[in-house]
Formats: structure tokens, sequence, C-alpha cells
């Protein structure tokens, strides 16, 4: 990845101020950050927005997502629903790290009632400082797909 990689961000209510974080974090990193909210703290549905964030990558508007909810989990499993795309829960830098390279995930998701900032923002960092390692793990990559 380049710092021209164009990464999609989005959240529910329960992360925006996580997010919101971590856009400022990348976006200081020289990455071209894709906030597409919400900005505003009512209460929403995550689905509607890992839809929205997985689309992005989908489609190729941008290479890698990061989305947020309260435990990660919820806004994953509807981002895993977006046909080609990858997205893993991570709360530790190690899996961080191993989603991109073994699993070849496009997308991340966090915790924002899970993990504190100084943690996710490391998180982040190991999500887009690894590259995916191919050989055996595009065979299994591969197999995920169908
Ligand atoms: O973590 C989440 C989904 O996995 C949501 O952020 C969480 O369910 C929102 O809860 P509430 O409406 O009580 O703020």
């Amino acid at each position: 990845m380049t710092d021209a990689t164009r990464i999609v961000l989005s959240s529910d209510h329960a992360a925006i101020g996580l997010r919101q974080a971590i856009a400022q974090h990348i976006a200081a990193q020289g990455w071209d950050v894709v906030d597409i909210g919400p900005t505003t703290p009512e209460s929403t549905h995550y689905p509607k927005h890992g839809k929205a964030a997985a689309e992005r990558v989908a489609s190729g508007d941008c290479q890698l997502g990061i989305i947020l909810c309260g435990t990660g989990q919820g806004i994953m499993m509807a981002a895993n629903k977006v046909t080609g795309i990858r997205c893993g829960v991570c709360s530790d830098t190690f899996s961080a790290r191993m989603i991109r390279q073994h699993n070849d995930a496009n997308m991340l998701s966090i915790g924002a009632r899970v993990v504190g900032e100084g943690l996710a923002l490391d998180i982040v960092d190991a999500f887009l400082g690894a590259a995916f390692e191919g050989g055996r793990h595009a065979t299994r990559v591969e197999m995920i797909e169908g």
C-alpha cells in the first residue's frame, strides 16, 4: 500500500469520537481518508454504516476500510455480507497485523467500548503497516471467496 491508498471510515453512534480520532491520526500519516460519518451523536443502526463503508471498498472507490461500533462485532457482520469484503474485529495488534498478512483483510473493525484510544490507534497502525504475504495464504483466501 502507498500513501495514496484511500481508506473509508464509518461507525455507529457508539464510536464517533474514536472514529474521528482515528481519522485524524491516519490523515496525519498521509493516508487519504474518506470519513462517511455519521457526525451527530443520535442513536443509529450499525448495519447501514457497515454496509455503506463495505460498498466503498467492494466498488474499488476505497482500497481499505476501518469501521467501528460498540463492540466492533455487529458492524463487522454487516460489512462481511458484502461480496469481496474480508473484515475482522481486532482488540490487539497481533491480530490486526495477521488479518492483513494471512487473511488479506480489506477492512478492520474495532469496538469503541472494548479498547481505549491509545490501543485502538496502535491496532490501526498495525493493520495499515502490514501487507498480504500471498503464497499458501492466497489459496486459503480464494477458498473464503468460494
Ligand atoms: O456494538 C454494537 C453492535 O455490535 C452497537 O454499537 C451497540 O449494540 C449499540 O448499543 P446501544 O444502542 O445500546 O448504544
